[in-house]
C-alpha cells in the first residue's frame, strides 16, 4: 500500500515535470489520461447528476463588464466549491499543480478558480483569449474533459491558435484529458458540439493587486 502511494506521488511529480517542460518549450500541453481515473469518473458522475437549475448561462467579461452573449458562447457553467468532496479533490489536485509549477518555473501562481461547463447539443464558444486585457491576473488556463467517449463526428473540439489562421491543435474532449496553456498567448474556440459535452475549465491567477485596486476581485 505504502509503495503504491509512493509510486503515484512519483508519477505526479513526473507529470508536473512534463507539464513544466512543455510550458517552457511550447506554452501549452495536452495530456491524455492526466487525472487519476477515479477522479475523472467521480467528477463525471457529479456533473452528470446536476439538475438543470444548478447551471447558469456562461457570460463574457468579468465583474462590472460581465454580460451574456449567446453569439459568443452558449455553454452553461457552475463554479466548483471546496465544500463538496469530489470538487475538493479536483481543487486539491490543482493546488498541487500550482505549487509544483511555482517550484519549477517560478510562475508566482497565486490561486485557482474553476467551473464545470456543460455544452448542450448545438453549443459552442467562439474564438477568444482567456486573459482579460489590462488585468493580467489569469495566467494559466486548464481544461479537463469529462466525456467517457467521443468521436470526430461529435464536434465540440477545442481548436487552439497561435499566430496564423490555421489551428495549431485540435483536441477531442475525451475523459481525463487535461489541457494546460498560457492564458494570454493562445486564442482558442470550442466548435459546435452535436452531443452533450462536459468539461471543467479553470485558471491559475497571479496576485495583481496594485494599490487600492484589488485584483483578483474579492
Ligand atoms: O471547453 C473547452 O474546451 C474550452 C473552454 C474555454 O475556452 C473557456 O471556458 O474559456
Ligand atoms: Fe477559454
Amino acid at each position: 500500500m505504502e509503495a503504491e502511494v509512493l509510486l503515484s506521488a512519483l508519477d505526479t511529480e513526473q507529470l508536473f515535470d512534463r507539464i513544466a517542460d512543455a510550458l517552457t518549450e511550447n506554452g501549452y500541453v495536452v495530456l491524455p489520461a492526466a487525472l487519476p481515473a477515479v477522479m475523472s469518473d467521480t467528477l463525471f458522475t457529479r456533473i452528470a447528476s446536476f439538475e438543470d437549475e444548478v447551471f447558469r448561462p456562461a457570460g463574457v467579461g468579468r465583474a462590472g463588464e460581465f454580460q451574456l452573449n449567446p453569439f459568443v458562447r452558449n455553454d452553461e457553467i457552475r463554479w466548483l466549491a471546496p465544500t463538496d468532496e469530489v470538487e475538493a479533490s479536483y481543487l486539491a489536485w490543482m493546488e498541487k499543480l500550482r505549487t509544483g509549477l511555482n517550484r519549477r518555473l517560478f510562475m508566482g501562481l497565486f490561486d485557482y478558480e474553476a467551473h464545470f461547463a456543460r455544452y448542450a447539443p448545438g453549443a459552442f464558444y467562439k474564438k477568444h483569449v482567456d486573459a482579460f486585457k489590462g488585468r493580467t491576473n489569469r495566467v494559466l488556463s486548464t481544461v479537463c474533459y469529462l466525456n467517457p467517449n467521443w468521436s470526430l463526428a461529435d464536434g465540440g473540439h477545442l481548436l487552439m491558435y497561435e499566430e496564423g489562421i490555421e489551428p495549431i491543435a485540435k483536441i477531442s474532449p475525451l475523459m481525463g484529458t487535461l489541457v494546460v496553456f498560457l492564458s494570454d498567448r493562445f486564442p482558442h474556440e470550442v466548435t459546435t458540439a452535436s452531443r452533450l459535452r462536459y468539461s471543467i475549465a479553470g485558471w491559475f491567477r497571479v496576485n495583481a493587486t496594485l494599490g487600492p485596486h484589488i485584483d483578483p476581485p474579492q
